[in-house]
């Protein structure tokens, strides 16, 4: 378990090149002035941005297949999403948010920190013309009924879902209809000995 800054960045750093790193320390600067703004994340959380932020959407990595095109579901702050675009140049990302400020941000944030891999959706889920994702992701998203209910159209036999879930992961599998339930299992999450991750592969 990470237990620390210095343990969170030192994993993020075995896990990339130096430069998406020196592209991650920008992305927690700008986070940090962009927080003055606007409430993107708690103010508590950024004195650990590493640990609850970068390492906790990196570990997402390692279920994910090189060369995928992922969805991220309500991007907000830019977690997962900007993250994994930083650590995977040459994935594709579709990065989907609502909120009007926050998909001012994301804009802002893609191109200050030059991902030419991402495209921000600045609109509801619901209104984004369907295609193939390799990979779903989402972060305090929806409810697990809710996000597939939503999410399962862009979903083909081999996207892979994968859904940080913080302390409910195995309630949220029970929750769901019975045949969906065996998709699911739970990883246990390196930033919090409480968190779950939720990986699946079809639906
Ligand atoms: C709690 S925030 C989480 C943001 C980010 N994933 C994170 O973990 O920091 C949820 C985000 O989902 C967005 N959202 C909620 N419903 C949405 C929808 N139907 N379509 C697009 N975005 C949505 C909200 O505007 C909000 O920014």
């Amino acid at each position: 378990m990470l237990a620390s800054e210095a343990e969170a960045k030192a994993y993020v750093a075995s896990l990339c090149e130096d430069t998406a790193l020196e592209r991650l320390e920008l992305l927690a600067h700008l986070l940090k002035e962009e927080n003055e703004r606007q409430n993107l994340v708690s103010r508590g959380s950024l004195a650990e941005v590493w640990l609850r932020h970068i390492a906790d959407s990196a570990q997402l990595l390692s279920f994910v297949p090189r060369g995928t095109h992922w969805v991220d579901l309500g991007s907000g702050a830019g977690f997962p999403g900007l993250v994994l675009a930083i650590m995977r140049p040459d994935d594709k990302f579709s990065l989907v948010e609502s909120r009007t400020k926050r998909v001012e941000w994301l804009e802002r944030a893609t191109e200050q920190l030059t991902l030419a891999n991402c495209k921000v959706f600045g609109q509801r889920l619901e209104m984004v013309e369907t295609f193939a994702a390799g990979a779903i992701t989402a972060r305090a998203f929806a409810p697990l009924p809710r996000l597939v209910e939503l999410a399962k159209r862009f979903s083909t036999k081999d996207t892979v879902w994968v859904l940080p879930k913080g302390r409910s992961a195995i309630e949220e599998v029970n929750g769901l209809p019975r045949k969906l339930r065996s998709v699911f299992h739970v990883e246990q999450s390196r930033t919090s000995s409480e968190a779950g991750i939720l990986v699946g592969t079809g639906l």
